[in-house]
């Protein structure tokens, strides 16, 4: 379904993209606007980032090579957040000249949509990343000491986002992270080993070529120094990103999202400095279970309401590995089902 603003909205005044509320469990985030097809000298771009109301628009290839335009958006969708990410069409003066200003009047339906409630109680969520497929966790192996916990999280909303996760483990010349890595070793979870004298750049660029892949870790953890030797001019696009909206530094505290070039072939390197943790409380159980396809097509002889925790009676998938039908592997993905269940779990009802 297409989604259109009327075509002659005034642009709106700035508008704090951090306070924009959505509903909690509320499917996607579709802009309730009239159809209005009257658009069709509108251009498609996507969003590299957000200040304050004001979207830095990348048009799509083909179109002017590569023009960046500033757009706000049209008053119809004032109330429905426009992320990085999100894919859109424009409208207006769409010439990237200095002082420019298009209109943003549909957002193309997207893929997926990483949110995060502002803690585990809060009834609202925000919206981060639009059509992201991938999530790349940094986490340090020591300095600060990583957290399992949080790492969870992290796992959490990726699987309730359909957004696979990898795991790259940083200042791996400070402490050996064998320990704390064996607690991810029942997932499907690529894991790099980094350290700043010895970054396996290649690797982990082949893993992102193809994607758009949001890098989510705690400040310190070394997310900067990976993000600017993958995406080198990295510096260069928040740079021009400024100058472009005219405002001052405060993209540093925003999501971004930048080219990776490689001889691969490219992808997208969404950085997002601003978000320390994700709040679960919109979370759907379903979806954690979904991630893990072995497990899940056994809970389908579950009984109905199955928390496939440990002590669930009857679960199907603890009674397999109990009689070690699936073997030591089945235990450990059991365990880190179990795990990821807990941490929603624990989570209080609201
Ligand atoms: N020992 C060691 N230090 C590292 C490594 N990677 C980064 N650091 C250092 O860790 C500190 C934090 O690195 P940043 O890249 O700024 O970390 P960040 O996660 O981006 O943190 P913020 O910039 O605060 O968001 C810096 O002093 C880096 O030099 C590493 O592999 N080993
Ligand atoms: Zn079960």
């Amino acid at each position: 379904m297409t989604w259109w603003a009327s075509a002659d909205d005034d642009d709106e005044p700035e508008f704090d993209e951090s306070s924009v509320r959505l509903r909690p469990n509320r499917k996607g985030n579709k802009p309730r606007t009239k159809t209005r097809p009257d658009h069709e000298n509108a251009l498609t771009g996507r969003i590299l980032s957000v200040d304050r109301g004001r979207y830095t628009v990348m048009l799509d290839e083909g179109l002017p090579p590569e023009r960046r335009v500033t757009a706000a958006r049209a008053s119809e969708l004032r109330k429905h957040a426009v992320v990085t990410g999100d894919r859109v069409d424009i409208v207006g003066d769409t010439t990237g000249a200095e002082g420019s200003l298009a209109r943003i009047v549909r957002i193309v339906p997207r893929v997926t949509l990483l949110r995060r409630s502002a803690d585990d109680t809060d009834a609202v969520e925000r919206v981060i990343v639009a059509n992201a497929d991938q999530m790349l966790i940094v986490v340090a192996a020591a300095n600060p000491e990583p957290r399992i916990r949080l790492v969870d999280r992290y796992l959490v909303a990726a699987y309730d986002a359909g957004v696979s996760p990898i795991l790259c483990i940083t200042k791996t010349d400070l402490a050996d992270p064998a320990v704390f890595l064996s607690n991810f070793a029942g997932l499907d979870l690529p894991v790099f080993e980094s350290r700043d004298d010895a970054m396996p750049l290649a690797e982990i660029s082949a893993a992102l070529v193809g994607h758009d892949t949001v890098f989510v870790g705690h400040s310190g953890v070394g997310k900067s120094t990976l993000v600017n030797a993958l995406v080198p001019d990295a510096h260069r696009a928040v740079g021009v990103v400024n100058t472009v909206t005219g405002r001052g530094r405060h993209t540093s505290s925003s999501t971004i999202s930048l080219r990776l070039e490689t001889e691969a072939g490219r992808g997208w390197v969404i950085d997002t400095p601003g978000v320390r943790s994700f709040g679960l409380g919109h979370i759907n159980t379903d979806n954690i279970l979904r991630a893990f396809t072995d497990l899940a097509a056994i809970a389908e002889k579950c009984p109905r309401g199955c928390t496939h925790l440990p002590n669930s009676p009857d679960c199907a998938i603890n009674e397999a590995v109990a009689a070690g039908k699936l073997g030591d592997t089945g235990k450990a993905r059991l365990d880190s089902l179990q795990r990821l269940l807990a941490t929603f779990a624990a989570v209080p009802a609201h």
